[in-house]
């Protein structure tokens, strides 16, 4: 069985991409078996970031890799975070911390004005170098109070109408079967099927 780095350090993450490629037969592994990789995320684009992010990881292992990069664009904000969705309170910043800065700039926006979308794009390069992006969109609203424990991230404030609930009160099936992620996931999986053959 061939291995796929997740080119991530990000749990979440890793085990949403388990769950949705568990079919798939390939030994899927991430940079928490790569502790000394780091990736610098320093594109202005999700797709540069994520083409950085699974390019290095070939580079430095040989081995094929998935590269996910996300992020949340709120219209009341402009589209802000966008891709510095991570580091929206800073560069070392925890979930809680940009969750309550993302709720301290929403101060005051009523709630059918607090619409908002998370993007996912994935990258994925072969180790003969061949790339393959994809992406993913999920709409929704970004609520007045965190709800939920699942998940990662922003899911306790990102409610979405398609499920009746945060995407952190959503099982991890549930949330697999709506997600940004898992949409860029679905139209990357033929080519992953196919490396898993080769
Ligand atoms: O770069 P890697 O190591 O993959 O992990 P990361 O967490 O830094 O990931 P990104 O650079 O892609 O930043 C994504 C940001 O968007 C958030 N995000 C992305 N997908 C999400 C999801 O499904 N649910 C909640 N938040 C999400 C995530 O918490 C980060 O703050
Ligand atoms: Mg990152």
């Amino acid at each position: 069985m061939l291995d796929l780095v997740i080119a991530t350090k990000n749990a979440g993450k890793l085990k949403e991409f388990r769950e949705m490629l568990s079919d798939i037969p390939l030994n899927i592994i991430s940079l928490q078996d790569f502790p000394g990789i780091e990736v610098e995320e320093n594109g202005d684009t999700f797709e540069e970031n994520a083409v950085l992010k699974a390019k290095r990881v070939v580079e430095l292992t040989g081995i094929a890799s998935l590269g996910d990069d996300s992020g949340l664009e709120v219209a009341a904000l402009g589209g802000r975070p966008g891709v510095h969705t991570a580091r929206f309170a800073g560069p070392r910043a925890s979930d809680l911390e940009n969750i309550n800065k993302l709720l301290n700039e929403l101060k005051g926006v009523p709630p059918e004005k607090r619409q908002a979308r998370f993007v996912c794009c994935l990258c994925l390069v072969l180790s003969d170098g061949r790339i393959f992006v994809e992406y993913g969109y999920l709409e929704g609203y970004i609520i007045l109070e965190p709800r939920g424990t699942m998940g990662f991230g922003y899911d306790p404030v990102f409610f979405v109408p398609e499920l009746g609930k945060t995407l952190a009160e959503a099982t991890l099936e549930e949330k697999n079967a709506v997600s940004h992620r898992a949409r860029a996931t679905e139209k990357i999986r033929k080519h992953l099927l196919q490396y898993a053959r080769s």
